[in-house]
Formats: structure tokens, sequence, C-alpha cells
């Protein structure tokens, strides 16, 4: 069948593949600070500070200022909508100030759930409509990709079919409008861990969910080589009994990568689902130490894995910015090593780091 009505264009393509390896280039990861409205509350709320909008870009403003030399670790920062419009404190939009270092802006798109009547309780994501103009204008305002997150649930006759083809479809048109629109897609399906389920089910059913997103990709005909891979990493559901390896994670983590992620996507930014920083660092050091083949990058895109010492150090006082800063560079340099597979874990954890960052029904 030959392939009448190409996608895209070559320098299309060839723009977009080169945004994607910039921002998996060697040790780099993603910052995910895109954290809506709702979500960033209940995380200023555990440290009991007042969530203002004031408050929300305090705390990104120190994160994006941090040291220079964070563009070693970090290779793209994704924001929410509001924080692409908010400067620091001397005037300056924060994009500006990322895109100096070198590190790719990138913004959420999907928005919010929507019931899938007659399953249990699950759920599509909204936001496909008047998607083309909102990336234009995100791409005029210096946005390089996006990313959209589709929840799967395990549970009783969860996901259903229904479920995984619904969300790998809407992913795919998302990403085929990124696409379109200069804009690297972030392709996002999380088999979120709320459940007792065992590792070995969540690697069957992240196969399963992964093989449903390459297929409907291809159906609309995105350009891989231009896209990054968000998945969760293979493990036992939280409430699970039995405990696991990070060499075991890797393991069941990779066998399902392997067998429905093809090579020509550049790479895979891992989520942090609610593992604990350290837990999060440790599977992903091991994930690149597992003995398959790894056509792909293999790196991190976490929220509470890169942030959540970096705000309890913070507590909402300008006068803790020096030690808020450091515990978010302690995390991204430890990532960046793991995404390596260089990580060496040397002496005491802080508290914070081994914390479950866990939230029941983790939606938005
Ligand atoms: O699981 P994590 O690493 O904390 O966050 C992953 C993530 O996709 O989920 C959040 C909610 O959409 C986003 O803020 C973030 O990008």
């Amino acid at each position: 069948m030959a392939h009448r009505f190409p996608a895209l264009t070559p320098e299309q393509k060839k723009e977009l593949s080169e945004i994607a390896q910039r921002i998996v280039a060697n040790g780099k990861g993603i910052l995910a600070a895109d954290e809506s409205v709702g979500t960033m509350g209940n995380r200023l709320q555990r440290i009991k500070v007042e969530n203002t909008e004031e408050n929300r870009r305090q705390f990104r403003e120190l994160l994006f200022t941090v040291d220079d030399s964070i563009n070693q670790s970090i290779g793209g920062v994704i924001l929410f909508h509001e924080t692409l419009y908010q400067k620091d404190s001397q005037g300056k939009l924060f994009r500006n100030i990322l895109k100096e270092r070198g590190i790719v802006v990138g913004i959420k798109l999907d928005q919010g759930g929507a019931p899938l009547a007659g399953t249990n309780k699950e759920t599509t994501i909204q936001g496909l409509d008047g998607l083309s103009e909102r990336c234009a204008q995100y791409k005029k305002d210096g946005a390089d990709f996006g990313k959209w997150r589709a929840v799967l649930r395990i549970d009783n006759q969860c996901p259903s079919n229904l479920a995984i083809q619904e969300n790998a479809n809407a992913l795919a048109r998302y990403a085929s409008i990124c696409q379109q629109n200069g804009l690297v897609p972030i392709v996002e399906p999380e088999v979120i861990p709320d459940g007792d389920h065992d590792m070995e089910h969540c690697q069957y059913v992240t196969e399963k969910v992964l093989a449903a997103v390459y297929k409907a990709l291809n159906d609309h005909h995105v350009y891989l080589e231009g896209t990054l891979l968000k998945p969760n990493m293979v493990t036992a559901g939280h409430a699970c009994t039995k405990k696991y390896t990070p060499e075991q994670v890797a393991m069941a983590t990779v066998t399902a990568l392997h067998r429905t992620v093809p090579a020509a996507v550049p790479g895979i930014c891992f989520l942090s689902g609610g593992m604990s920083e350290e837990d999060a660092t440790l599977n992903l050091n091991a994930i690149n130490l597992c003995p398959l083949r790894k056509p792909w990058k293999l790196s991190f895109s976490y929220g509470r894995a890169l942030q959540a010492s970096a705000l309890a150090a913070w507590s909402g006082k300008a006068a803790n910015k020096k030690a808020t800063q450091e515990a978010f560079m302690k995390r991204a340099v430890a990532n960046s090593q793991a995404a390596q597979g260089k990580y060496v874990h040397t002496g005491s954890s802080s508290s914070a780091s081994t914390q479950s960052l866990f939230t029941a029904s983790y939606t938005y």
C-alpha cells in the first residue's frame, strides 16, 4: 500500500526528531512541573502552604533558577498553562529562563477525565476539541513538546478493552495533532499502581496497553522518531504484600517495553507514579543496567519523585531557598546518573526521599 498522503514533510520530521533527541540526550530527563492548580493544591496542603497563584509561582521559580548545571540532568520541563506565562521575581518569563539554559519547554495538553459509561468507573481523557489551535499558540509561545496523560486502572474487569482502545486512540489523535503543529508528543498511558495485584499482572496489563497504543499511533501515521513515551514502570500494586527488588522491576519493565515499543522511539521517560524519590532512582538505575537489549534512551519524567524533598525543604519560606534548590539538584543529579546506570547510593537518605508518594486514585 503506497503512502500517498504523507502526514509530515521531511523538514517537519527533522525538527521533531531533533527536539525529541535533545530532551533525552545522554543523562538527561524531564522535570514534570505541570501539576494542575488542583494537584498543586494537594501538594501545598501537605506543607501547609496556601494554594495561591503567587505561591505556585514562587516554588516553581526556585526550581527553574537553580544552578546552571541543571541542564546536564534536565533536558525538558513540562509546564501547566499558568506557568508558561509566569515570570520570575525580576520579571523574566520562566520559559525564557529555561530556553536560555538549553532546556526544552513542554506543555500539558490533556484536560481532565470523562467517565466511560458501562465500565467499572473507567475514564477517557478530554482535550481534543480545539487542540490544534492550542498547539499552534503554544508553539508560538515557546513550547516544543506536549504531554497527554491517559489513566488505566487494574481492577475487577479493568482495564476493559473499551478503555484501552479509547485511550490509545485519543493518545494517537493527540500525538498526530501535536506533530502537525511542531510539538513532540509525550505519549503517557499510565497504568496506575492502585490495587493489590502482583507485578506479573501489571506486566501483562502494561503490555496490552502499550501494544494498543503503538497500533493506534501507527494507524494515525504518527512519526515515532518524533515522539517520546512516558509509561509506568512495571511494579506490583500499592497494596500487594509481595515485595520485588529493583532488578525484578527492571526485568519486568524492560521485557514489557521490548515486546511492545518499536526501536524507532528515541526515548522512554518513566513517570514516578507515587514511588518514593529513592525507589524511583534505584529502579531507573536497575532498568539501565538490565541485561536485555535497550534500543531507546531510558530516562525519567518525574513529578513527585523530583520535587518531594524540595517541597518539604521549602515549606513556603523564602529563607529556605538554598535548602530547596539543593534538594531539587540532588534528585536531578541522582536521576541523571540512574538514566546512565551509574547511580550509587551513598550515605543516609533523608526521610523525605524514602517516603512513599502514593496517592490513591491519583487522577489530576
Ligand atoms: O507520577 P509523577 O512522576 O508524580 O507525575 C507524572 C505526571 O504525569 O502525573 C502528574 C498528574 O498529571 C503530572 O503532573 C506529571 O507529569
